[in-house]
């Protein structure tokens, strides 16, 4: 995408109200004025948070707030011209329980409060094979503490790759840790006992796998 594109989209976030995109001071110096109040005061319905992490063009928040009108849905990513286009999407087709957040992943437990969040989606996160990369990983021990601090104690994870080694170190850290996995498959698309909300969407990155022939895999878990 071109600069000048960028800038308009950065542009057009602006004017959204579904966009939330604090500096990172403004999470960090324990004054965030969303953090507990995200229902109250961005949704303005009492309704289970869902959130989708590294959302890209936010494919998962804007079908599950379709799918899902029961349920709040925000989808958090460094790149706001990326998901411009769910933002936009959301405001066209009045989906009012899909929002946007443009923030650091690693913030998440200074932007939402103890017992905020009912799920998490990590959709496609890059998986930072390489072991300096470790500490990037999505669902390595530091996040899934911050992710617990914020998940209301049945909260539930879905983590959806197409990374074998993602979804291998995910299942083995769980394992490991003795968190419960509830459901997990290495190939969604082979099985039909797969949940209809895993198969149903697919995202931007999701989409170029497929064409590729890769398998996409899926695991369901809860923090203990
Ligand atoms: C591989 S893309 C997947 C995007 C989308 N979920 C999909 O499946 O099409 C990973 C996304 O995570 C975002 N991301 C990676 N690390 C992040 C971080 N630490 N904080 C916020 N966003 C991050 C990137 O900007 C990118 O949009």
């Amino acid at each position: 995408m071109g600069s000048k594109n960028k800038l308009k989209r950065f542009r057009e976030n602006e004017t959204f109200s579904n966009v939330v995109q604090p500096t990172r001071e403004e999470i960090t110096n324990g004054n965030f004025k969303l953090k507990g109040n995200w229902n109250r005061d961005f949704f303005k319905s009492d309704k289970p948070l869902v959130l989708e992490l590294g959302c890209g063009k936010g494919e998962y928040t804007v079908g599950l707030a379709q799918r899902f009108p029961d349920k709040n849905f925000l989808g958090i990513d460094i790149k706001g011209a990326r998901f411009w286009r769910g933002a936009k999407t959301a405001l066209e087709e009045q989906i009012d329980n899909a929002g946007f957040l443009r923030t650091q992943i690693e913030l998440v437990d200074q932007a939402f409060a103890a017992n905020e969040v009912s799920e998490i989606w990590i959709t496609f996160p890059d998986p930072q094979i390489k072991y300096k990369r470790t500490k990037h990983r999505m669902t390595n021990f530091e996040f899934l503490e911050r992710y617990k601090t914020i998940l209301k104690p049945d909260g539930l994870m879905h983590l959806k790759t197409d990374s074998e080694f993602m979804h291998g170190y995910t299942l083995g850290l769980l394992h490991g840790l003795g968190h419960e996995v509830l459901y997990a498959h290495h190939d969604i698309y082979s099985n039909h006992m797969a949940p209809k909300e895993v198969v149903g969407i697919q995202t931007f990155y999701e989409k170029q796998y497929l064409e590729q022939d890769k398998a996409i895999t899926y695991i369901k878990f809860k923090i203990n």
